[in-house]
């Protein structure tokens, strides 16, 4: 395994990581429902969708076009297929068929997001629900990269616990659709696994047959045994597995024995891979992370399968066994950058 060096942001305390990770989560849903992140384009187009449902693409290019002296919006879809101008006829006059189609296709974009459990849940909790003026719950699909096999009341289950500090907490009317295991097959691992593939394939494959699920961004802790998600180490043959979105896990070397978890693959394809690790614990896991990918544990397996698309969000903490390391300042894009 050759050494790729991921994106490694670094905060003095637990609080600055939490903004700066809001931050990095907004922006992704900006990039994916407007591709741009200037505020006033974002204004006028959803001005505009109020005025057109179904009309403004959640991914599309915008820029402003004052040439013929009047206000537009020049569209273009992110596949460069299709170019929509505002302010030209309506373009669902001519009864243009795949025009109609592809306006369908972009009206229905949604931020899907895969988030973990553990100490992560209150990250996002910290850093996301003071920031729900800029966060459009409504277009979020939000679903689990693993999942402990307990009912949902215990303190263990992942969606338990985001359900009770994160979802029940959102303030707004508009909520985010949420995709979670099915309760009832928590004693089988294995159909539990299968039962959330099956949701995968229905929510990213029904219209498109796809070899692997796209998710616009993937939130991932690290454990201080190097699992992340559930997927441990050393531990079957869970870190080889090729085809599979979802995988049962028994046993568990740590926590709840048994699990579910998304895949390498799925992980690895993901537009955005975001790793958000915090703690002194995980100093030592940090340096052989960093240090020494040959050992093949999930997370260097994922620094190399999504180079170029991953990033670290740690705290000085858990940096604290790595000497020689290059760390880069966070820049907020989307939301001001907290004066702490
Ligand atoms: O951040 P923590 O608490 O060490 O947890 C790490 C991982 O632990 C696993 O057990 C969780 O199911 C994951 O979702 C989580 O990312």
């Amino acid at each position: 395994m050759t050494t790729t060096v991921p994106l490694i942001y670094s905060f003095p305390e637990f609080l600055g990581v939490a903004e700066a990770v809001a931050d990095h989560i907004i922006t992704a849903q900006n990039q994916t429902l407007y591709n741009t992140l200037d505020a006033a384009q974002i204004e006028l187009i959803k001005q505009d969708r109020l005025k057109r449902p179904g009309l403004l693409s959640s991914s599309s290019t915008v820029s402003i076009n004052q040439s013929n002296g009047q206000s537009g919006i020049n569209l273009a879809s992110s596949n460069n297929q299709s170019q929509v101008q505002l302010g030209s006829p309506n373009p669902n006059s001519n009864g243009n068929g795949k025009l109609k189609k592809e306006k369908k296709k972009r009206a229905e974009v949604r931020f899907k997001i895969a988030i973990s459990g553990g100490s992560f849940i209150k990250i996002l909790k910290e850093g996301l629900l003071p920031r729900e003026d800029v966060i459009e719950w409504d277009k979020w699909d939000i679903y689990f990269a693993d999942e402990r096999l307990v009912p949902f009341e215990s303190p263990d289950s992942n969606y338990g616990q985001a359900k009770r500090e994160i979802f029940d907490q959102i303030k707004s009317e508009n909520k985010p659709r949420i995709f979670h295991i099915d309760e009832s097959l928590i004693d089988d691992p294995q159909e539990c696994a299968d039962a959330y593939e099956k949701v995968l394939i229905n929510n990213f494959a029904r219209k498109d047959s796809v070899k692997l699920p796209m998710f616009d961004l993937l939130l991932l802790g690290c454990a201080p045994d190097g699992h992340i998600a559930s997927l441990f180490p050393n531990h079957g043959e869970q870190l080889r597995e090729k085809l599979a979105w979802c995988l049962p896990v028994s046993k568990a070397p740590s926590g709840p024995e048994n699990r579910i978890t998304l895949s390498i693959p799925v992980i690895c394809h993901a537009a955005r891979v975001t790793f958000v690790v915090e703690g002194l614990t995980k100093a030592p896991i940090m340096r052989i992370i960093m240090e020494r990918p040959e050992k093949g544990l999930p997370s260097s397996i994922v620094n190399e399968g999504a180079a170029g698309r991953v990033s670290w969000f740690v705290d000085d903490d858990a940096l604290n066994d790595l000497w020689d390391i290059t760390k880069k300042k966070y820049k907020f894009l989307s939301i001001e950058e907290p004066k702490n």
